[in-house]
């Protein structure tokens, strides 16, 4: 079931009308679905039943603190790139043996939170940072619970933009040096070896890259014990895509995803992670805007509305294109024509849709940007003086603002004028 239909001619999230969000919040603003996000968190649980599985989803997807509240609170642990988001998790509640704490560029402050808060385990993606981690772990007298990142140099068949497990991408440890690197690992006294991480990409809507890479991870496991490595945990990290349009090929559900798992690496004795971020949040989330003039030009004509590239930036990033829904349905039959639809910011980039088939939009329509629970609000910068987005979660017939819009006051309040231009 979709959490976001048309009602009585209305979209609703859950119960709630956009309209009256749009209302008491004003536009543009982000509004969360509980029962999607729930849905998703639970669709991964029970995917994996029986393996001994921890989901930990990607917080870089969505970090809103009640966003994060609601999945840790379904059993989710969190994966973690920063130590800003770690103590963004911590602060939301998620208990510190359930973060994974991933990341190419960990700096020694870092590691030190990390270690003293004491997560599960800290992904290190290369040599000069297993080194820094030994000595950080040691000079706290401690041992760092270490899985190395891997780059398996697979295709994942996904946008080039957002695809990582090629040996041409920063990420992981390259695959010809990784049985090296574990045996240095096994030698440092900071470093407590649990196993192999790796990640291959995002947005992938074919299984058969997962299988690759994990076939290749299974190949290394054994390579690694003869070599007398301990590999005891997989991390196999995120991916997994999801429906942007309408006739868009249908990703692999989760369960499908498990059973390459399964198959794959089930029956190596290893306990697993898996850090899903776009599965669980993209469809669990919309961006509400309003239009605010329709200009007809020559050749084209425009809506132009109050969300922009600095709202959502993934069409500008990635030429994403994100289904636009009117939250006022329109009839069956009503007549459509092709609109570009665009933002107010000051870049030609600043276009979400460029010759999309929709019903005439009008000034005050308002409109819905589908499938931006993901890689939305978090991307979302101040562009051309424009305050972060709002976000709102969605609870069946009640909605509470999660993340409020700053004041004008705010946004300025970091900066400050030197004496001799007071
Ligand atoms: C290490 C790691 N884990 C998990 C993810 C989450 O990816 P996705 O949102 O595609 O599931 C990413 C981002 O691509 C990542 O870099
Ligand atoms: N932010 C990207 C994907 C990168 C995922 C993080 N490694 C997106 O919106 O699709």
């Amino acid at each position: 079931m979709h959490h976001f239909s048309y009602r009585d001619g209305l979209l609703h999230a859950e119960d709630v009308p956009l309209t009256r969000i749009a209302e008491q919040v004003g536009t543009p603003c982000y509004v969360y679905s509980t029962a999607t996000l729930t849905r998703h968190v639970r669709a991964f649980a029970d995917a994996f039943s029986g393996l001994d599985a921890m989901i930990c989803f990607a917080m870089k997807a969505n970090g809103n603190r009640a966003v994060l509240r609601l999945l840790t609170g379904l059993g989710a642990g969190v994966d973690v790139v920063s130590g800003g988001e770690m103590a963004l998790a911590l602060a939301a509640g998620a208990r510190a043996d359930r973060i994974v704490f991933s990341g190419v560029g960990k700096t020694a402050a870092e590691m030190t939170a990390a270690l003293e808060a004491g997560v599960h385990q800290i992904n290190v993606e290369s040599e000069p940072e297993l080194e820094a981690l030994d000595a950080v772990a040691r000079g706290l007298g401690t041992r760092a619970p270490v899985a190395i990142r891997v780059n398996p140099d697979v295709d994942a068949a996904t946008h080039h933009k957002i695809t990582t497990g090629k040996a041409e991408n920063k990420f992981g440890i390259e695959w010809t040096s990784a049985r090296r690197v574990f045996r240095r690992a096994m030698t440092l006294e900071g470093i407590a070896l649990k196993g192999i991480a790796l990640h291959i990409g995002s947005q992938i809507l074919d299984l058969a890259p997962f299988e690759a890479a994990f076939l290749k991870v299974r190949d290394l496991v054994a390579l690694l014990r003869a070599d007398g490595v301990t590999v005891e945990r997989l991390d196999l990290g995120g991916g997994l895509g999801v429906p942007y349009r309408h006739g868009d090929n249908a990703p692999p559900p989760p369960a499908a995803y498990a059973d390459v798992v399964r198959r794959t690496v089930g029956d190596l004795g290893c306990a697993l992670t898996i850090e899903p971020g776009r599965a669980i949040a993209g469809n669990a989330g919309v961006l509400l805007s309003r239009v605010i003039y329709r200009k007809e030009g020559v050749t084209k004509a425009f809506a132009i509305v109050d969300a922009a590239m600095n709202d959502l930036m993934r069409p500008a990033l990635y030429d994403a294109e994100h289904e636009i829904w009117p939250v006022r349905e329109a009839p069956r039959d009503a007549e459509r024509a092709l609109i570009d639809v665009v933002g107010p910011v000051c870049e030609s980039t600043d276009t979400f849709a460029r010759d999309v088939s929709l019903p005439p939009l009008v000034t005050e329509d308002l409109i819905a940007f589908m499938t931006a629970g993901a890689y939305g609000a978090v991307m979302a910068n101040q562009y051309n003086g424009r305050p972060l987005v709002p976000e709102v979660l969605v609870d069946g017939d009640r909605f509470h603002v999660v993340r409020r819009r700053p004041t004008m006051e705010e946004m300025g309040s970091l900066e400050d004028t030197p004496p001799w231009l007071e």
